[in-house]
């Protein structure tokens, strides 16, 4: 079952409800905002003053970072992460199967996004509500030559309090460091590799792009239960969490709230950006499984 309602002026959200679980999704961003696998608890994280305002980025939930990962470097006066969680997709399908619902969203280009961006495309965003969550980003090149972009599936995971929750399944992977790297430390330069040593634990700022496309445990520690998160087609994950000092610095975040959440995105980042012929079509899938 699928209801339409209005979140706030220009903010339309689509509530998806079936046997397993229930969903949000925004039209605005085409943004999972949450998903509670049997009607329980949220697993994704979403921000207490958040705004829900066009033209600013919704905090929480799954933000699309497209067709840009991060600042634009060769204009940093570019929105941060791109421009697609700050469009207003439009609704292809919505199917309702015994098994599953799945809502199809789309964003193509348009003068505004030529003007920052000079490509055709038509990107889809399937979701599919069942016992886990599953995201497919499908970017079609529809103009004459090629295109290539970076992404991210920007997914914000509650967690009861981050300096318990603990991160598997990156144990041995390189990683650059975003955060060293802002700081201006003399040592650190854009192709400096760290190796990553052991489980991730929490204790401070984490900005990081792994170069990996491995299966990640999300432990909570104080609540029972993991999530689990799989993908096809991104060859990153990216984790962050602001840490106490920027995290009480950023507006559209309550005063405590860093300690909620863990990002756990999945993409492809320089220098694994994607590639697409005209004519061709590349998919990208995020699952993202809750085991109790
Ligand atoms: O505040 P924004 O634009 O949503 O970005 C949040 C974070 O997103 C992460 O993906 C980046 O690695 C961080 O550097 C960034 O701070």
């Amino acid at each position: 079952m699928i209801t339409m309602s209005e979140r706030s002026a220009g903010i339309t959200v689509a509530t998806i409800h079936n046997k397993f679980a229930s969903a949000e999704v925004s039209l605005y961003g085409g943004q999972v905002l949450s998903f509670k696998p049997d009607d329980r608890d949220d697993i994704l994280f979403m921000s207490s003053p958040c705004s829900f305002k066009p033209g600013k980025p919704i905090r929480g939930g799954i933000p699309i970072c497209f067709p840009w990962f991060g600042p634009r470097t060769d204009d940093p006066m570019l929105p941060q992460h791109g421009f697609a969680r700050t469009s207003t997709w439009s609704i292809i399908s919505f199917e309702d199967e015994p098994e599953n619902s799945t809502l199809i969203l789309g964003l193509s280009d348009t003068e505004d996004s030529r003007r920052i961006w000079p490509h055709s495309f038509a990107a889809a965003l399937a979701v599919t509500v069942s016992k886990k969550l599953s995201l497919t980003l499908s970017v079609t090149n529809t103009g004459g030559s090629p295109l290539s972009f970076t992404d991210a599936l920007h997914a914000y995971f509650k967690v009861s309090q981050i300096e318990s929750a603990r991160l598997i399944g990156l144990e041995q992977s390189e990683y650059r460091d975003l955060a060293a790297l802002r700081s201006g430390a003399a040592s650190e330069k854009p192709d400096t590799r760290i190796t990553q040593n052991g489980e991730i634990v929490f204790t401070g700022e984490i900005d990081r792009v792994y170069l990996t496309d491995s299966n990640i445990r999300i432990i909570d520690n104080i609540k029972p239960g993991q999530i689990i998160i799989r993908t096809e087609g991104f060859p990153n994950r990216i984790i962050w969490n602001p840490g106490q000092v920027k995290g009480e610095a950023i507006a559209d975040l309550g005063k405590k709230e860093w300690n909620s959440f863990v990002c756990m995105e999945a993409g492809a980042v320089d220098p694994n950006e994607i590639s697409v012929p005209p004519g061709a079509t590349v998919c990208q899938t995020m699952i993202i499984e809750p085991k109790r």
